[in-house]
């Protein structure tokens, strides 16, 4: 590809939880042969999405900068593409994932600058639906409607959650949201990836005009919590707390150390009510150690008493568990001197 060709973009867009990193895992391990790069955005003060994308060799993951991606960190997301551009062995083709409270289209004027203008072509704004759960996000988060009417094309994801009078009821909103996006259904992000890769060009114009260059400070509506340490939990209770997380809560996941398993990375999540849990990948070179990230309404929820929940779910070093916990020296020691 020649300097001067601009490279295509695709904005992903969707609330909390909708399912944006699952359509993203879907495109990165698709057979389509492009060299993709990803910029992730993630709302909390530690990047987890970035680590549940999952990498293939060709392919770049860069985390943007805490903060959210329309608003506070727009210069690192200028700088970040510019820099990707500058690069010898430059992508073929980008993909932003926007936390789930961004503006798309925020986050697309930002490709308007003058100094990206010429280089990047903003393929397709693609939004992703919680087929179950965005008839009441709807009526709570101006956010959510927003970033359907900037789509071009809408995944109603989740539709195994839904019966199809829901899933008709959920296609007939966005069609009169949003007349002229392609809606496509999913399970688990599975959509034709030629038709999300082969979009036509995004009609940023159009939208010019209604939106304002200037920041929108919507950071101060969310409020994000996280915990990290190097203990291991006990699977029964951290699911337990998950599950017992107040409803303000929208969203949260991530990646824990197991008393139960501790040789492989946990993986948490919770999307509305939904919560599950999944063992991932060992933990290789890495230290066990857990990371969560939550969000939810500003000020809806009491960081302290959070804290004081998960502490509670730390394995106890009972004589039966003993054996299994190992504290990161003990874990050096026997996983990297061997
Ligand atoms: N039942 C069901 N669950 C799904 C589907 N797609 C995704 N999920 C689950 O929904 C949860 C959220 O999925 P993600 O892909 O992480 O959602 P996201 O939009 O990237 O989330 P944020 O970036 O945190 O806003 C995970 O637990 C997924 O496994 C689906 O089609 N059906």
């Amino acid at each position: 590809m020649s300097e001067a060709t601009p490279i295509p973009m695709m904005i992903l867009t969707g609330f909390l939880g909708a399912g944006k990193t699952t359509v993203l895992n879907r495109l990165l391990t698709a057979q389509h042969g492009l060299k993709i790069a990803v910029l992730v955005n993630d709302f909390g003060a530690i990047n987890i999405d970035a680590q549940l994308v999952v990498g293939v060799e060709a392919n770049e993951i860069v985390n943007l900068a805490n903060g959210c991606i329309c608003c506070t960190i727009r210069e690192d997301l200028l700088s970040t593409t510019l820099e990707l551009l500058e690069r010898p062995d430059r992508p073929e083709y980008i993909i932003v994932e926007a936390s789930g409270v961004s503006d798309p289209v925020s986050v697309a004027l930002t490709f308007r600058l003058p100094a990206l203008r010429s280089l990047i072509n903003l393929a397709a704004i693609v939004a992703v639906v919680d087929a179950e759960r965005i008839q009441e996000q709807r009526q709570q988060i101006v956010q959510v409607g927003d970033q359907i009417a900037a789509a071009d094309i809408v995944v109603v994801n989740k539709i195994d959650l839904v019966d199809p009078t829901q899933q008709q009821r959920v296609i007939n909103w966005i069609q009169a949201i949003v007349p002229r996006a392609r809606i496509l259904t999913a399970e688990y992000g599975g959509v034709p990836i030629d038709l999300l890769l082969g979009i036509g060009q995004y009609q940023i114009d159009l939208l010019v005009d209604r939106h304002e260059f200037a920041p929108q400070q919507h950071d101060e509506d969310w409020q994000t919590w996280h915990y990290q340490t190097a203990k291991p939990f006990t699977m029964s209770s951290l699911q337990h707390a998950f599950q017992q997380l107040p409803n303000s809560i929208f969203r949260a996941k991530g990646i824990v150390y197991l008393a139960e398993a501790p040789e492989r990375q946990a993986i948490v999540q919770l999307a509305g009510k939904r919560a599950s849990l999944q063992l991932g990948e060992p933990w290789g070179a890495t230290p066990p150690h857990s990371k969560i990230v939550v969000i939810g309404r500003s000020q809806s929820f009491d960081p302290a008493q959070l804290t004081a929940q998960f502490d509670a779910c730390l394995a106890q070093p009972t004589h039966e568990l003993r054996e299994e916990i190992l504290t990161v020296a003990e874990w050096r020691r026997k996983y990297q001197n061997q």
